[in-house]
């Protein structure tokens, strides 16, 4: 099987990025982290590569908002590296926590929703000012540190092939995920690209909002993961990479068996084997 390489970026402030690229090398894949100011230095380095993934941490002190800086710096000084790996249909884009934040911010995975079709012309944004959708603060207004379970719906997702639920850590302040209005929640559930959802211990989702703490943070439609229309661009605020050890599960010690990897291991085996 060809052995994909992953560019784990890396910022000011993150702080995930050496358990992201073991999860990847542990999947099968070579991971190379690699600071954001190489990549301004020489953004030719981007073709050595075949997946992006922008980890989970503090880019930037969260200053502004959580990811604004480091997006910010992507828009404006590396353009050719995400039309490389957004744009050209062969690489893969995986954004965990701080790193959904900064593709949000991007705009790449709510890309092509709340479009007004002007009579005879090109498509447009139905308001330029405000995005189709964003990440705020937790409803409570305060950093949350746990474990949540996590539900797949029928999606493009490649991370997510033959994943039906995960309990996955998450970490977060400001991972409450808000649509712009109901049309462009409905435009990204219809095409299948709210992926992940937090959800009961038992896999069901019964409302539309569920009570904390079971949604974490009081987000639409329960979101916790959102892709592209392509499904090889993801965005989730859970940390896949906190479990791909048995060890790793809060009450490992009390289970008579141990499954030979943890649940969120699965998500860098997809990836992997998509280059297969
Ligand atoms: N774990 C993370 O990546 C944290 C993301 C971001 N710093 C927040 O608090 O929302």
């Amino acid at each position: 099987m060809p052995q994909p390489r992953v560019l784990v970026l890396r910022a000011p402030g993150t702080n995930c990025d050496v358990e992201t690229a073991h999860a990847f090398e542990l999947a099968g894949a070579v991971a190379e982290r690699v600071h954001v100011g190489r990549l301004m230095e020489n953004a030719a380095l981007a073709s050595r590569y075949q997946i992006l993934c922008l980890p989970g941490g503090f880019s930037y002190g969260d200053d502004i908002a959580a990811g604004r800086i480091l997006a910010t710096r992507m828009r404006r000084h590396l353009g050719d590296l995400m039309h490389h790996f957004v744009d050209s249909g062969d690489n893969l884009v995986l954004g965990i926590c701080n790193g959904m934040q900064v593709l949000m911010r991007l705009g790449v995975l709510t890309s092509g929703v709340g479009q007004l079709q002007t009579a005879g012309g090109p498509a447009e944004s139905a308001d330029d000012s405000i995005p189709p959708a964003t990440l705020t603060w937790n409803n409570h207004g305060r950093f949350e540190d746990r474990w949540v379970n996590l539900a797949v719906d029928k999606t493009p997702c490649v991370f997510l092939r033959d994943i039906e639920q995960m309990y996955l850590p998450m970490a977060h302040a400001e991972g409450k995920f808000i649509a712009r209005d109901a049309e462009v929640l409905e435009e990204l559930r219809s095409a299948g690209r709210l992926a992940l959802r937090y959800c009961e211990p038992s896999g069901e989702i019964q409302s539309e909002t569920l009570p904390f703490p079971i949604n974490p943070n009081g987000g639409d439609a329960n979101v916790a993961g959102v892709c592209d229309a392509s499904g090889r661009v993801f965005g989730l605020m859970p940390h896949p990479e906190r479990h791909i050890d048995p060890t790793q599960h809060p009450f490992w010690t009390r289970r008579k068996e141990q499954p030979e990897h943890g649940e969120g291991l699965q998500m860098f085996r997809n990836a992997v084997e998509w280059f297969a």
